[in-house]
């Protein structure tokens, strides 16, 4: 279960962070292949690490090599650690198909959570919870939230609100770090949902948010700044402690 797993890690290795895993092939280099470059990371992470969040695209845009890279890496991660595996695929569609996207990440890919896009409502989220965590898209890093998220966030917060009454434990909620003029009211009104907070490193996000969030269930995912970085170990220790910070003390 996620958020057991995510605890025990969270304990253990005094972290909130988690790598993603969003290894492009482009830009992996020195490796011969996808599922090398997670291995090298795995091992130079894991004791540092609350989790792995996996972004799905950078594997489907190798076509079925890609996906057998990606089932590789899950299994991998679960042999040689404890670790929960954060799915990265945004999904959201009528209820029969996402059961079918739910029956791929959790009964054979075997991801501990997923992300999920709300904006086909409780419907489209439901087959995730049956059967596992799902973070729902808040209020996301990027640049055009005021298109379509500023004007329903809160919305779709009532809406995981309801949703972690009937489903304790398994609903979190994505919101970026570059999002701090939001966080303290968000965090008011979360209730036990847990956060995936993406935006630091690459994306100039703010950890100072974190100290709004302290006693909350918070993972905060780094990418391109720690797998790329010349030295990924030395880097992860920076970032685990840099949130460490924030968010223990
Ligand atoms: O759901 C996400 O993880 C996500 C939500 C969001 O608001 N912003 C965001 O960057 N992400 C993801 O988090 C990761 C950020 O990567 P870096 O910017 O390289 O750290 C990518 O996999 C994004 O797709």
């Amino acid at each position: 279960m996620f958020i057991k797993k995510y605890r025990k890690a969270r304990d253990k290795n005094a972290s909130i962070l988690v790598v993603g895993l969003d290894s492009d092939v482009e830009r992996i280099k020195g490796f011969d292949s996808v599922l090398e470059f997670n291995e090298h990371i795995v091992k130079e992470t894991a004791d540092l690490v609350c989790g792995y969040k996996i972004n799905i695209a950078f594997y489907e845009k190798l076509g079925w090599k890609g996906y057998k890279e990606l089932e590789e890496t899950i299994e991998l991660i679960k042999n040689e650690t404890d670790l929960p595996i954060i799915l990265d695929a945004k999904r959201g569609d009528i209820g029969n198909t996402a059961r079918a996207y739910a029956e791929a990440y959790f009964d054979r890919l075997g991801v501990d959570s997923v992300t999920v896009n709300p904006y086909m409502g409780r419907d489209s989220i439901i087959p995730f919870l049956e059967k596992g965590h799902a973070f729902i898209l808040l209020l996301t890093s990027n640049k055009s939230i005021g298109d379509v998220e500023l004007h329903v966030y809160p919305k779709v917060l009532e809406l995981a609100r309801e949703l972690e009454k009937r489903y304790p434990s398994k609903v979190g909620i994505v919101v970026g770090a570059t999002r701090e003029e939001y966080v303290s009211e968000i965090s008011k009104r979360s209730g036990d949902l847990s956060w995936l907070i993406p935006g630091i490193g690459a994306q100039g996000g703010n950890p100072e948010i974190l100290r709004e969030l302290k006693g909350k269930d918070v993972v905060v995912n780094v990418s391109r700044a720690i797998i790329f970085a010349d030295n990924v170990r030395k880097t992860a220790e920076e970032f685990r402690e840099l949130l460490a910070r924030q968010y223990f003390d």
